[in-house]
């Protein structure tokens, strides 16, 4: 079974969903850091989401997890970081494409939208799946400006 080394974060609004993830991929045996926040106290995504980015640009995590109420606020942050493609996964298939065609290294969840039981499906999805070079090697490389 592959194991991951995961760097996650959240603000407010993913804060509890970030706590079942955290337990959730704990439990599958991946390395966690937790980069907060660290409670449901109101705070600004972009602190968490360029937290979560240095540490995937610079290569000390596999991948991440972001979670904010929507996905989208964390994703444009930490889409600003070189070599980061944070993907807004609402679903399992979702998850598996961002993986399989854009090779994405962020599951970005939006945390108000997703049950638990949905949050792990699509991390399952997002973690088991490959990215299948060829000619999506291709598109992900014309990404960068
Ligand atoms: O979804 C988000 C950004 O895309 C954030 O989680 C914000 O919390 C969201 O914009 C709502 O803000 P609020 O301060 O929690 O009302």
């Amino acid at each position: 079974m592959k194991t991951f080394n995961v760097a996650i974060a959240s603000d407010h609004a993913g804060y509890r969903m970030k706590e079942f993830v955290a337990g959730y991929l704990l439990a599958k045996g991946y390395a966690v850091n937790d980069l907060g926040t660290r409670s449901e106290e109101s705070v600004d995504y972009p602190v968490y989401a360029h937290a979560l980015g240095r540490e995937v640009a610079e290569g000390r995590c596999d991948l991440g997890v972001s979670l904010c109420g929507s996905a989208n606020g964390i994703s444009m942050a930490l889409n600003k970081h070189p070599k980061v493609r944070a993907a807004v996964c609402w679903c399992p298939e979702i998850a598996a494409l961002a993986r399989q065609h854009n090779d994405a290294n962020v599951c970005s969840l939006p945390a108000r939208f997703l049950s638990e039981e949905q949050a792990a499906a699509i991390l399952d999805a997002f973690f088991e799946a490959e990215f299948e070079g060829g000619r999506h090697r291709r598109r992900v490389e014309m990404i960068d400006l």
